[in-house]
């Protein structure tokens, strides 16, 4: 078997930082399998793209990414940025990994390495935003600043019941928000609660927040969550955790190729779980922008 080279991406404290200490298990595992990995570290102030140059990457034959959906968000950003053609392998040790869930990918080390060995691939979209890339999805309003003011001393205590604890205490705070939304098949001028914009059908652990989504066709799926009085926000949230709240009437529902959003207001969002531009936003499918190693059979 020829041997294959890979760059790995790998964020040492996502997760409980149990990555970092099975790197060489993980080395291990690919070595034997024919893959030799060059390992790049991720550093808290530097995004991975400041780190890639996109001639060095060249030179391998995919990328590998250890880490919560924020490296996986930073290394696509890296990737797309510098025009990197490369399949891409997930290895989901973050505290909430969205899209690897999605995917079907496991969590445990091991199961993870050995679906990327199978060499399994599928294209996957990917959303474009201002100038950077998202992968599962754009948000912003309520609660979506929480995995920015959530400490990560308490999301290695925690988990992901730190989110839900930061989210709780942001609740009372918050005021809907102005936005006015353009869309291929229409045009929305309100005030929203948040608004979400989905390449998969998950999103902050919520499994069926997009259940019509598919990653492969080219649209986005988008939801904007209307002012509403605060004792149907427990309800509304019920219906959301079963998949019900398409036809409720504080949701608006569309899929499109492209959207804008504008606000009278500051509002800034969250790309994956990363802070990410502030509005107004120009976003747009990219189509089979990505291959990916999924398990066989998705
Ligand atoms: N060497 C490092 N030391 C401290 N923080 C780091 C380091 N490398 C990256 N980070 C931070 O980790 C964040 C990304 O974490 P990531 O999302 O991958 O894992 P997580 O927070 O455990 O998982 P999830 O996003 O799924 O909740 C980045 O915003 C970055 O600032």
């Amino acid at each position: 078997m020829g041997k294959k080279y890979a760059k790995l991406v790998y964020n040492p404290v996502s997760g409980e930082g149990s990555f970092a200490r099975n790197l060489d298990n993980v080395i291990r595992e690919f070595q034997t399998g024919g893959w030799q990995l060059s390992l790049l570290r991720t550093l808290p102030d530097v995004p991975v793209e400041a780190m890639f140059t996109g001639a060095d990457e060249d030179k391998f034959d995919a990328i590998f990414a250890a880490g919560g959906d924020g490296t996986l968000h930073q290394t696509v950003n890296a990737m797309l940025k510098h025009n990197i053609n490369l399949p891409l392998g997930i290895l989901p040790v973050g505290t909430v990994n969205d899209l690897a869930t999605f995917l079907g990918i496991p969590d445990g080390i091991g199961e993870c390495c050995r679906v990327i060995l199978q060499e399994n691939l599928t294209d996957i979209d990917a959303g474009h935003i201002n100038d950077r890339y998202f992968l599962n999805v754009a948000s912003g309003g309520l609660l979506t600043d929480v995995p920015h003011n959530t400490p990560a001393r308490l999301k290695n205590m925690l988990g992901r019941l730190a989110y839900y604890a930061k989210g709780l205490e942001s609740l009372p705070k918050f005021r809907p928000i102005p936005l006015r939304v353009m869309a291929q098949h229409g045009r929305w001028d309100d005030k929203f609660l948040l608004f979400l914009v989905l390449n998969s059908t998950s999103a902050g652990g919520f499994k069926r927040l997009a259940p019509k989504a598919s990653i492969q066709d080219g649209l986005l799926d988008v939801l904007l969550i209307k002012e509403c009085p605060f004792a149907e926000l427990l309800p509304l949230f019920l219906r959301i955790l079963r998949g019900q709240h398409l036809n409720s009437p504080h949701v608006v529902f569309f899929q499109t190729k492209e959207l804008t959003i504008e606000s009278s207001q500051t509002v800034h969002t969250d790309l994956d779980g990363e802070l990410g531009p502030s509005l107004p936003l120009s976003v747009k499918s990219m189509p089979k922008a990505l291959q990916i190693f999924v398990p066989k059979g998705r």
